[in-house]
């Protein structure tokens, strides 16, 4: 499996996303602000994997700290505000820090320093064996839910997958959230064909999703962003699966720009339209998708590409990185607890409970 990232010897180690396909470039460092620029820049990326990055980022920074222990306690809060605006959308970024501070404060009282940064170690890497075997479950319930929505296109062929942006190894850490399912469901023999959208302004799936195929061996094709509602007309698109950054308790889901073009399409023509995602994406605490803090990036992502200046430097700009998919839009939510249809005020809150 492709080492998207890696914690070992107090060195973070991690694949520089921003340069893929064409590049493949790994980073090595021990300078937790050199981290949080990776995350930042989406040199790492991916709701899952960022918050494994946040994790060890965070871990990073105690291993930094020359202080005393009375001293250590406004280090670590100003530590994990700054991990923390490092991106505002992907819930699990918040998930992985909240789990530190939470070992903090069951143990800074009665530990030496020493035992208390041993326990948040491993805590992180508890974070990213989690999503790891996150990727598993998921895979499973999404293909079993696949085999039941379309069996009547599989009774006499296999399907064709549209999916956005990049929710592989490159995002999850493990196979991937949609991609994981996309990954199972192929090994089944279930899939024609994936079509990934492009993804704009990032290009998460021209250039990832297609270089992950690519090394599964697994046939594909790239579409525009804007292409998918003429497929979907055509009869060329047989479901959608995505991945997801933030879901609120009742279904709407924050995902890459272009998902909810994606779903309102799919909606439209009929065609399932899944998120796939595990259960440390959930945001419980927030009744609908009008609460998701949705991150505005640089004009210059949408002026130029990769460097190249395509629209002058002063064409006023909106880059919103993320858009949110009312839940009446999803046909389910793949989680790694369990596929989750119908009612997701009543289904996700249980799942929260299990
Ligand atoms: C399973 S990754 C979830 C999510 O993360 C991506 O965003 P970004 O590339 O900006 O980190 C995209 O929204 C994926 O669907």
């Amino acid at each position: 499996m492709i080492d998207a990232i890696s914690f070992n010897d107090s060195t973070l180690r991690y694949l520089d996303q921003r340069y893929l396909p064409l590049r493949e470039e790994y980073v090595s460092t021990r300078n937790y602000e050199e981290a949080i620029e990776a995350i930042k820049t989406l040199a790492v990326r991916g709701a899952p994997l960022i918050g494994v990055a946040a994790a060890y980022t965070i871990i990073l920074g105690i291993n930094s700290f020359q202080g005393t222990k009375e001293e250590f306690p406004s280090f670590f809060k100003s530590l994990v505000a700054e991990v923390e605006a490092s991106r505002p959308t992907a819930v699990n970024l918040f998930f992985a820090a909240a789990r530190l501070k939470k070992v903090y404060a069951e143990n800074y009282e009665t530990d030496t320093i020493e035992a208390l940064f041993a326990k948040m170690n491993t805590a992180a890497r508890k974070i990213h064996d989690d999503e790891i075997a996150n990727c598993d479950a998921m895979s499973r319930h999404g293909v079993d839910q696949i085999k039941i929505d379309l069996a009547h296109i599989l009774k006499t062929r296999k399907l064709n997958v549209l999916t956005h942006c990049n929710t592989g190894t490159l995002a999850c850490c493990g196979t991937g959230s949609a991609l994981g399912v996309i990954r199972l469901a192929w090994q089944e023999g279930l899939i024609e064909r994936v079509i990934t959208s492009e993804s704009r302004p990032l290009l998460q799936g021209l250039r990832l999703t297609a270089w992950e195929l690519e090394h599964d061996g697994i046939p594909f094709v790239s579409i525009s962003d804007s292409s998918s509602a003429f497929l979907m007309q055509r009869g060329m698109i047989d479901f959608g699966i995505v991945g997801a950054d933030r879901i609120a308790a009742n279904g709407d889901t924050a995902n890459k720009i272009g998902t909810c073009a994606h779903a309102i399409s799919a909606y439209h023509h009929n065609l399932p339209f899944y998120i796939a995602a595990p259960v440390s994406t959930i945001d419980i605490t927030i009744p609908d998708g009008t609460h998701i803090p949705i991150e505005e990036r640089n004009a210059d992502e949408l002026r130029t590409i990769f460097g190249t200046q395509v629209a002058s430097p002063t064409t006023p700009v909106l880059n919103y990185a993320f858009d949110v998919t009312p839940g009446k839009y999803l046909r389910g939510i793949i989680t790694d607890k369990e596929a989750v249809v119908g009612n997701y005020i009543t289904g996700l809150a249980a799942l929260m409970e299990e």
